[in-house]
């Protein structure tokens, strides 16, 4: 029977949160639920309650407490309130006045800080007064946090909660918070015992209290004082699923990562994030000492997502978690996990805990055990800490036991295999699942297996195997239509030039390109261009006139063809008479050409097949393709006119290091520039004036005739 814990405590009491809402805020119609997990009593799965797609936030959430780890403005990297990166020149910075321990950019930025810095400022005269933290508990709107703080500095106050640690053996799990704000209390009397309440709920709630405690034995207790905020992270890490509020500044990747993060904030509306979000990278970057280092990254902070906390450890996730600091000074960091793929209704939505993603899975198993605090209230199945787990996922199991295992026979698993670039394993887990079920009465599954393994294959450079996967697949399924391989098989019907009638291989005469060497290779690339064109200009100028009017009366050119690049292109079998224009051209002369052309690809092979096609159009400084190679054995393009200035067709001599060095190809208007588009990297000008019209083509070679 599932159930939804509901969270009492959530959202958090907070009279703030309406001013400061934003669509960061938390949904309360999550399509998620929680069923109890059958291992251990206190754990949770959480699950999709509807589909999900590729790409959306499953869910957004505040922290419920954050606290950033002293360490990462102790040293002066910092401004503790805001984060930004701070000048070397002492002169530039502010510290606290009492302690001097912390920085600040500002002034203001240390006014704003003060409330919370109180609790731990070494020097605070007052830091003995538990109604202090819990003033500023209820001055902040944000309970937990401050109650966090509370627990730090009691502690403190107590030498290092040993008194604490006996008191609580006996804690009750997981108790509603009390509502802070409604208990301004201004007398220092009730202050007293509104912090005394708070402190109650604290040890009420933290059931795990104590393990916490167990786990800061072990890391010298009398270390706890100077460090209480790193403890209160212990303890809220163990019972409330703490997560750690990564810097992902370490790769130009993430760094990109992160700048999609800032946009998508911003689209979202979330001002200032932009801001914040570039002052943790710029943090990180910085020289850092702090030993809190999670594989390459800084941990920031510490982070308490009730909802977001419930998603389980798999080596095959299928959410990712996005930590984003606060939205705006002042406001709390949040959370959001998106859908790294398609999710069905009832899926368990998991996370990877881990950071190495490749490696064997012990070392997975070990780093993912390594991330958390031994939880006695587990047993062996939901400790990750306990010697006995095993991580049960598909890609463990297969690490294990190849597809011998029931559990790595999974179409998921399949397809990140496939993300991953292990086409061969792909191959295998795919093969396995349909040995079972090809045929079955699961259509949908099944027609999925068969695209995924179509593509194994053409990514091992099996063009006709997949081609045949696929049409034999939809033949097996005649009533159902998978829109992956209907699109393709369409493609291959519109593209099947050799039906056309009229006569065939006319010698179309060319010459080779002299381009420059690439990296990884001895020998330059076979680059070619014809001498006499393939096309008439007036073909050519017809099919930019198909083009445009196709685009005029349609939804315009489309862009989706590069994931990556906004193309501005038309799929050629979407323009009828430009595609049998095409078709023609390549009956004509272009098949006997290429054949010619590229021997060694060739193998034995009898026919020129075309994957797929493009009328391609380039504005004026815009729309230049970055380096690249095709997903094609062959690729050609066809010039379509040569009104414009700049563009073409360009090869780069290294990887990019020394930027325009390569050789940069014009054909005339009809002519085929034609290249191993699979191996040869290659890129599209961008155009200084005027606006280039090209046909792309991504070719193979076919045995098939038919
Ligand atoms: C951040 S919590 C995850 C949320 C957890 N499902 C819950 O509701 O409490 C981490 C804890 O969940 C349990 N857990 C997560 N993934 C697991 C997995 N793949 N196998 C067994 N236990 C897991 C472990 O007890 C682990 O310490
Ligand atoms: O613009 C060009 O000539 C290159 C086009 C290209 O590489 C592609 O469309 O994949
Ligand atoms: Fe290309």
């Amino acid at each position: 029977m599932p159930v939804t814990p509901p969270p009492q405590w959530w959202p958090p009491p907070s009279p703030s949160a309406a001013a400061a809402q934003s669509s960061a805020s938390p949904d309360e119609n999550l399509p998620v639920r929680y069923d109890p997990c059958a291992l251990s009593p206190r754990r949770y799965r959480a699950f999709a309650t509807r589909a999900i797609a590729k790409g959306d936030t499953v869910v957004t959430e505040h922290a419920l407490a954050a606290i950033i780890l002293k360490s990462q403005y102790h040293n002066q990297k910092g401004c503790a309130f805001c984060l930004a990166s701070l000048p070397s020149s002492s002169s530039s910075y502010v510290m606290c006045a009492e302690c001097s321990n912390v920085y600040y950019c500002s002034t203001k930025c240390r006014e704003q800080h003060a409330g919370t810095h109180t609790l731990t400022c070494a020097e605070s005269t007052d830091s003995s007064d538990p109604t202090r933290a819990f003033h500023d508990a209820s001055a902040s709107h944000d309970p937990i946090a401050l109650a966090a703080e509370c627990l730090a500095a009691a502690l403190a106050n107590s030498g290092g909660g040993g008194q604490q640690a006996s008191q609580l053996s006996n804690l009750q799990p997981w108790q509603p918070w009390p509502d802070v704000s409604a208990q301004r209390a201004n007398t220092k009397k009730r202050r007293r015992r509104a912090a005394e309440r708070l402190w109650d709920a604290l040890e009420e709630s933290y059931a795990s209290l104590r393990f916490a405690l167990n786990y800061a034995k072990n890391v010298p207790l009398a270390a706890l004082p100077e460090d209480a905020r790193t403890f209160a992270c212990a303890v809220l890490a163990c019972e409330a699923n703490a997560i750690p509020v990564l810097s992902r500044a370490t790769s130009s990747a993430s760094a990109s990562a992160n700048d999609t993060t800032v946009a998508k904030a911003k689209a979202m509306g979330i001002p200032d994030s932009a801001r914040r979000a570039r002052a943790l990278v710029a943090l990180a970057e910085r020289k850092n000492n702090d030993d809190r280092t999670v594989g390459t990254c800084c941990v920031e902070a510490m982070a308490v997502f009730p909802t977001i906390g419930r998603a389980s450890h798999s080596c095959v996730p299928n959410v990712q978690l996005e930590a984003h600091a606060g939205a705006a000074p002042g406001q709390p960091p949040y959370a959001a996990l998106v859908a790294l793929r398609d999710i069905v209704e009832g899926e368990e939505l998991t996370l990877n805990y881990s950071t190495i993603a490749g490696s064997d899975a012990e070392s997975r198993q070990a780093d993912v055990r390594s991330r958390f605090f031994r939880c006695a209230n587990d047993d062996g199945g939901g400790d990750m800490n306990h010697p006995m787990w095993t991580c049960t996922c598909a890609r463990c199991a297969f690490d294990a036991f190849g597809v011998e295992a029931e559990a790595a026979v999974d179409i998921p698993f399949a397809l990140a295999l496939q993300e991953e670039a292990r086409y061969a394993d792909s191959e295998a887990v795919l093969d396995a699942w349909l040995a079972v079920h090809r045929g079955s009465s699961k259509p949908r599954d099944t027609l999925i297996a068969e695209h995924a393994l179509g593509v194994c294959k053409l990514l091992q450079g099996l063009w006709d195997d997949a081609h045949s996967t696929w049409r034999d697949a939809s033949k097996r399924y005649p009533d159902h239509v998978n829109p992956n391989i209907d699109k393709q098989l369409r493609k291959d019907v519109a593209f099947s030039y050799w039906l056309q009638s009229g006569d065939s291989s006319e010698q179309l005469p060319y010459r080779r390109v002299p381009v420059p060497i690439q990296p990884g290779s001895l020998a330059p690339p076979d680059v070619f261009c014809t001498i006499r064109p393939a096309l008439t200009s007036e073909e050519c100028t017809r099919i930019i006139d198909l083009a445009e009017a196709r685009a005029a009366q349609g939804n315009g050119w489309t862009t989706a063809r590069h994931y990556s690049v906004p193309t501005t292109d038309l799929p050629l079998d979407s323009i009828p008479e430009a595609l049998s224009i095409f078709n023609a051209a390549m009956k004509r002369s272009i098949n006997a050409m290429l054949l010619e052309q590229f021997p060694q690809l060739v193998n034995g092979r009898t026919r020129v097949a075309v994957h797929d096609a493009f009328v391609v159009r380039y504005d004026e400084h815009r729309n230049a393709l970055p380096e690249h190679t095709d997903e094609s054995e062959v690729s050609l393009t066809i010039a379509l006119n040569d009104a414009a200035v700049g563009g073409g067709t360009y090869f780069p001599s290294t990887a990019s290091t020394v930027p325009f060095d390569g050789t940069v190809v014009r054909p005339d208007v009809g002519h085929v520039v034609s290249f191993a588009g699979g191996t040869t990297r290659h890129a599209g000008e961008p155009v200084s004036r005027g606006v280039r019209y090209i046909i792309a083509a991504f070719l193979y070679f076919s045995k098939n005739l038919v």
